[in-house]
């Protein structure tokens, strides 16, 4: 069969590849999440374990991971053997599927909060369904979130930077200027706020919805407490507690952050790690949480919501998971060795540094002299470590994801290429 997936007249320089992409694809990317995922032009042809190759055949090692599915690495061919196999038994039926009871199964048991659940094919789509369930049951509209955390890019949820007051702004052209309209805002891990937002508004509050560890502008965990008093807080009120765990579930711990931190919120929504790289999604609660999904009081569709390929991805990935005891304590380890690597090179060069970690998932940013992060260093230092052989984000707010397929070697070959490039950096 004619292998069509390279094509024999393709660029043969990241550049002009690169170029071609930006001539049909609108701003070169179909997430505008990624626009500023390369500095230096890099088009990748394919990856492995923790390396990327790009067209020109260079090979980098890859800090960023596909931005957090990957625990076990790219091409892990015990999951994706799965999904191909899947795949010639007919992948999407619109029909009850075995595996629908295999996947729900896993997550029910691994994650603490849930009991019941639906799939979805993004966490976007998870996010607006559980957030939709969450004011269904309240009755109340009103919901809170926190500044800096990302939830998709859905009606209610897409908000600009900042707040006037508790109010956000809409975050893209095109939204409806309401949309923000049953949304308020605080800063993260700010608990005089929150109990401030709790006596004015505590009885209209539908919903709290939060990164239980904060993973896209940088790596921010929550203060000692503040996850107990949004969970007593909510109890009160009678408001849904929503944890989007799309990048820390079964990666920061086996149960996500709801088993690291010790708080089971009312609804979880998961997606990355939990489809190993496929695209695949869920959001889930109690029993009496899902109980308006469960009578079709609420709605909840998608053609391809749970499909057979999707839900054998997720099967093969959580089952990996259960059966792999010391997983969380290596991914443990490394980010620690990561962390030492890291700040030691930063060390080294003189440079401040701006780090925080939970478990594998990291953010490292470079500072100025007012200790501010500076993007426009951090773009640079990007740039000249990936030309060295080593991928992480040109944009410091997104993190740095390791996997198992990241050594010790890997990490001192990072940690080395930081080093000479920021003893080379102006
Ligand atoms: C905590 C959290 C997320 O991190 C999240 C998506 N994250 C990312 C989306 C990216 C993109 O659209 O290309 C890349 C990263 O910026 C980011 O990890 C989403 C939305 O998921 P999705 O992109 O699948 O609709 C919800 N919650
Ligand atoms: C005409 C039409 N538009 C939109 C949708 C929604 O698409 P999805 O189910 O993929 O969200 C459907 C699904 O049946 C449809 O038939």
């Amino acid at each position: 069969m004619t292998d069509t997936s390279t094509n024999a007249t393709a660029p043969t320089s990241n550049k002009a590849a690169y170029d071609g992409i930006h001539t049909v694809v609108a701003g070169g990317v179909s997430s505008n999440m990624r626009a500023r995922g390369v500095v230096t032009p890099l088009v990748v042809e394919s990856a492995s374990g923790c390396r990327i190759r790009d067209v020109e055949g260079n090979e980098l090692i890859d800090a960023n991971m596909g931005y957090g599915p990957h625990v076990f690495g790219y091409a892990d061919r015990e999951v994706t053997d799965q999904i191909a196999d899947q795949f010639g038994r007919g992948h999407l039926t619109g029909l009850p599927h075995r595996l629908d009871r295999e996947a729900a199964g896993l997550v029910a048991e691994l994650v603490p909060g849930v009991e019941q659940l639906r799939f979805a094919n993004s966490g976007t789509e998870a996010l607006m369904s559980a957030v939709r369930l969450a004011r269904a049951t309240s009755g109340r509209p009103l919901l809170l979130t926190f500044e800096g955390h990302y939830h998709g890019w859905s009606e209610t949820l897409l908000r600009a930077p900042g707040a006037e007051g508790y109010r956000p702004r809409p975050g893209a052209a095109g939204m409806i200027p309401e949309a923000m309209n049953h949304t308020i805002q605080v800063p993260w891990n700010d608990a005089a706020a929150v109990e401030r937002v709790f006596a004015e508004y505590g009885g209209e509050l539908g919903a709290v919805l939060c990164e239980p560890v904060l993973a896209n502008a940088g790596v921010v965990p929550p203060a000692p407490g503040f996850l107990e008093l949004l969970r007593l807080r909510t109890r009160e009120k009678g408001a849904v507690l929503v944890f989007d765990e799309v990048i820390t579930g079964f990666r920061v711990a086996r149960g996500g952050a709801q088993e690291r931190y010790g708080v089971v919120p009312d609804l979880t929504v998961l997606s990355k790690v939990m489809g190993g790289g496929f695209p695949v999604a869920a959001f889930g609660g109690s029993r009496e949480a899902m109980e308006p999904l469960t009578t079709y009081e609420a709605f909840h569709a998608g053609v391809y919501a749970g499909n057979h390929a999707a839900l054998r991805a997720v099967a093969a990935t959580l089952t990996k998971i259960r059966s792999a005891p010391d997983l969380y304590d290596d991914l443990e380890a490394l980010g620690a060795y990561a962390e030492d690597r890291v700040r030691e090179a930063a060390t080294a060069a003189g440079r401040p540094v701006l780090f925080e970690r939970v478990g594998s998932v990291l953010s490292m940013a470079l500072l100025d002299e007012a200790s501010a992060v500076d993007r426009a260093a951090h773009r640079a230092l990007q740039s000249a470590c990936q030309r060295r052989g080593v991928y992480f984000h040109p944009n410091p707010d997104e993190p740095w994801f390791l996997s198992t397929a990241h050594t010790e070697e890997d990490i001192d070959t990072i940690a080395a290429v930081l080093k000479e490039s920021l003893a080379q950096a102006p």
